[in-house]
């Protein structure tokens, strides 16, 4: 990673290598810039800033810079972290402490979807990168990097910056973030690289900085976003078979961007939630309200993407940066007057009256009937006529000239049909300008060849398309006219839009709405698709008739539903069952449904209440990590560390094959372990699992419930096979079902031979076992007394239990001992009933 800024040279690493491009110094600070996001543009000063940026974001979602830098010494794992969208001009700063495992900045960074990320050069001295930048580089193979001078990740500088460019509304910020000093070194050098590749500085007192911490969200760490299929399919990256895809049916791209970030950070604050419910409600009762918002949001530009090219300014004024900025212009007065139609949703619109008068500033310069249109002709005519007549003499003049010269080309075009008896007519590109198209069909041409005074031909199709000298000095002459009138048009517009920055602060409310009713429309749109229903926030999760949300948008009818019940009393569910019974389905089913509340949908169920979760944590048996070249057991074990030095009181966690990636007797301790700490939380635990042993855990701890997938067995045909029918229904009790791997591998195409030798080999193994068993009764009656001293330590020091759930609990410890003293043929010597 090279230095940037001061060496003039930016190396990017990307998958598969390293890209370097040499960065020659231009005239004052103006530099090119990376080549993704210029798309290899050589200089800002000759294409527009708008343009390379749109094609940026029109080739990739990905539209966000992100300058992350960590404290030293013993500031070590203090974060800061800015982030800037390109299509969104709104600062976000970041401050926390992560733990060693840095899991805060990486689950942000994928949050974020970075299309750069920037980092002080000292993170990677001597090639010997830091552990924070060597997990970034690891997890983000595909973004580039770009590594800055230390130096320019100045605090003093980047509050400079935010009391600069802050809106006049959003600068309260500054009060939150004087003191965070990493952020605002961030900022700092985000700013400054932002100048740099964009070649445009933000408008004073135009941006919207705001500071996000955790507290508001819940956190789901990328690898739960993952497992749960949240954004991303895990089978194939472009499938819509993901929460996501069965919640979107936005319409604008903010309202997607809302939607997904809402997903991954679901909200903590009931009101809030209720808000949104009830807003989806409304729209689910008035149809009518509904049609007509979803109708109208439609029509919507990408505001946050117009909102980013207004409030910058660029450092050189070409022509290309005033046809632009006429543009914004239009579209914007487009978006203004598709605001009336939302007036309806009050709730979410207050500053109406303020849009309503930039409107009227807008059409005091910009005529009525102007208006934001497809294709290059139609827009550039928009662009010509937009400022009204009147204001500028000049202008008035230099656009007769224009529309002269472009009536004269209409008349050459007729001249040439004519004088060559030819069926001709005039075309337009915005790469050609004006050009002259002709169809072949039907078409017979003198001596069989096209008039030699006809240059620059093409043939597409079944069309000809070219011009001819005379033509092309028109087209000169007119491109002479338009930019004059561009020119004198920007001047205008610029004046303009000085005056309607003074209200930027409610084009950024306006945004919000869009985006935020956009939501609201989509997840109540969801609802019209499938049977889902309001959840209720209370301290017990309770659903009834829960379904998987995804599943049932894959097979397209409604999968089995379950009932689910967890509470305080009764927090750690252990569910068993034979391979394919559907309890992995079942686990994600209960985090999906807890999400899809959090952001304010309904869910999909008969009914359904939550306790809201501040964090969700998944440990789903997946496969080896090649990326990060970690067995499955060292995942596995990375996955538990971070949950258990992460998990609070109200966190819900999900469970699902614990201990697989090691021998069965290390596996059933780990989960044992894992469960005894589990269980001295009041977190909400599910727990799947293959080890039967872990069932015993219910008549230790009065708070575990066992419950299982059911499953049926029938006979076939002749041959009397058994075979399995998996009935996806949750039981209470823990399974009864015994060598089911077996039996799920007799339902595979696995040969007979083997499956048979399997089945001789596992009951052989099962007899020695059991001989073991019988023969060591010391080592079990050590090990029932251990087990015994060790759960009266543990209630001894869990003193959150009442009296009559500890009396509980100590019945079931007592039953518990007598039986494996039995087991092994001990006498059973306790005292009575109430000791
Ligand atoms: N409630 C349900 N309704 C309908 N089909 C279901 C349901 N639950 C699961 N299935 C189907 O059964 C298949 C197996 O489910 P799942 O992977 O959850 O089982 P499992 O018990 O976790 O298996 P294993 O122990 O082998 O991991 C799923 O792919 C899904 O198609």
């Amino acid at each position: 990673m090279a230095s940037f800024f001061d060496s003039g040279q930016v190396t990017h690493s990307f998958r598969g290598g390293r890209t370097s491009s040499s960065v020659p110094p231009s005239s004052g600070s103006s530099f090119c810039g990376t080549p993704r996001l210029m798309g290899g543009t050589p200089r800002l000063g000759r294409t527009p800033v708008t343009t390379s940026c749109s094609s940026v974001i029109s080739a990739t979602a990905a539209s966000v810079i992100v300058a992350v830098v960590e404290g030293r010494g013993l500031a070590r794992g203090e974060i800061g972290m800015a982030s800037i969208n390109l299509k969104c001009p709104e600062l976000v700063l970041y401050q926390f402490a992560d733990t060693g495992t840095y899991a805060k900045v990486i689950t942000k960074l994928h949050i974020l979807v970075p299309l750069e990320i920037l980092m002080p050069d000292t993170a990677s001295e001597k090639g010997k990168g830091t552990k924070l930048y060597s997990l970034i580089t690891e997890n983000f193979q595909s973004v580039a990097f770009t590594a800055i001078q230390r130096k320019y990740f100045n605090e003093r500088k980047g509050l400079e910056y935010i009391q600069q460019l802050s809106a006049p509304e959003y600068s309260t910020v500054i009060m939150e973030v004087q003191a965070k000093y990493y952020c605002l070194a961030a900022a700092a050098a985000l700013l400054k690289y932002f100048e740099f590749i964009q070649n445009s500085i933000y408008a004073p007192k135009s941006l919207k900085v705001s500071f996000k911490g955790s507290e508001h969200t819940a956190m789901i760490d990328s690898t739960s976003a993952t497992n749960l299929e949240l954004v991303v399919n895990n089978r194939d990256h472009r499938s819509e078979h993901t929460l996501l895809g069965v919640l979107n049916y936005t319409k604008t791209p903010g309202g997607g961007r809302r939607l997904r970030s809402n997903i991954l950070e679901p909200l903590l604050d009931v009101d809030t939630i209720n808000i949104r419910l009830d807003t989806i409600q409304e729209l689910l009762q008035d149809e009518e309200l509904f049609f007509g918002l979803k109708n109208a949001i439609g029509h919507f530009l990408d505001i946050d993407q117009l909102l980013s090219v207004l409030v910058q300014i660029p450092k050189q004024e070409t022509v290309q940066v005033a046809e632009s900025k006429i543009t914004h212009v239009i579209q914007l007065k487009h978006t203004l007057e598709l605001v009336p139609p939302l007036r309806v949703s009050a709730r979410l619109l207050c500053k109406q009256m303020v849009f309503d008068m930039i409107l009227e500033q807008i059409k005091s310069v910009i005529n009525d009937d102007t208006s934001y249109m497809k294709g290059s002709l139609n827009m550039r005519t928009q662009k010509c006529y937009a400022v009204r007549p009147n204001i500028n003499e000049f202008l008035d003049i230099a656009r007769r000239a224009y529309t002269e010269i472009v009536d004269d080309i209409a008349g050459l075009v007729d001249q040439v049909g004519e004088k060559y008896a030819l069926p001709i007519r005039t075309s337009f590109s915005t790469a050609r300008g004006f050009f002259i198209q002709m169809k072949l069909e039907g078409v017979a041409l003198p001596d069989g060849e096209l008039p030699a005074d006809f240059i620059k031909v093409t043939k597409h199709k079944n069309n000809y398309s070219f011009t001819t000298a005379d033509l092309m000095k028109m087209n000169d002459r007119c491109d002479e006219a338009l930019r004059e009138i561009f020119h004198m048009s920007y001047v205008v517009v610029c004046q303009l839009l000085n005056t309607v920055h003074e209200h930027i602060h409610c084009l950024y409310k306006l945004s919000d709405a869009v985006s935020m009713l956009d939501m609201l429309l989509s997840l109540a749109n969801a609802c019209t698709i499938s049977d889902y229903v309001r959840p209720e926030f209370t301290d017990t999760l309770a659903i009834k008739q829960g379904r998987h949300p995804i599943l049932e948008r894959i097979v397209g009818q409604q999968p089995v539903s379950n009932n689910s019940y967890i509470s305080e009393g009764s927090n750690f569910v252990i569910i068993t069952g034979p391979n394919m019974s559907g309890k992995s389905t079942y686990l994600k089913q209960v985090a999906l449904c807890q999400i899809m509340a959090q952001i304010g949908s309904f869910v999909p169920a008969e009914y359904a209440s939550f306790r809201i979760a501040d964090q969700i944590f998944t440990r789903i048996g997946v496969d080896d990590d090649f990326e990060t070249n970690s067995s499955t057991f060292m995942v596995e074990m990375k996955e538990v560390s971070y949950l258990i030095h992460n998990v609070s009181d109200r966190s819900l966690i999900i469970i699902d094959e614990l201990g697989r990636g090691t021998s069965a007797e290390e596996g059933v301790g780990i989960c044992h372990s894992v469960c005894e700490f589990l269980l001295s939380l009041r977190a909400f635990t599910l727990f799947a699992t293959h080890f039967l042993e872990l069932c015993e855990l219910e008549t230790l701890y009065p708070n575990v419930e066992n419950q299982h997938m059911e499953v049926q067995h029938t006979r076939t045909g002749d041959t009397g096979t058994e075979r399995v029918i998996y009935t996806f229904l949750l039981s209470r009790g823990s399974s009864e079902e015994r060598n089911y791997g077996l039996r799920a591998a007799e339902m595979t195409a696995l040969p007979l031979t083997i499956i048979q030798e399997a089945k001789a080999i596992s009951s052989k193994v099962s007899q020695q076992l059991l001989a073991k068993h019988h023969s060591d009764s010391e080592t079990q009656r050590q090990r029932a007394v251990y087990h015994l001293a060790t759960r009266l330590l543990q209630t001894a020091r869990n003193s959150r239990l009442d009296p009559d759930s500890l009396r509980i609990y100590l019945k079931g410890l007592k039953r518990h001992y007598e039986a494996e003293l039995q087991v092994i043929g001990e006498p059973v010597s306790m005292e009575t009933e109430e000791e």
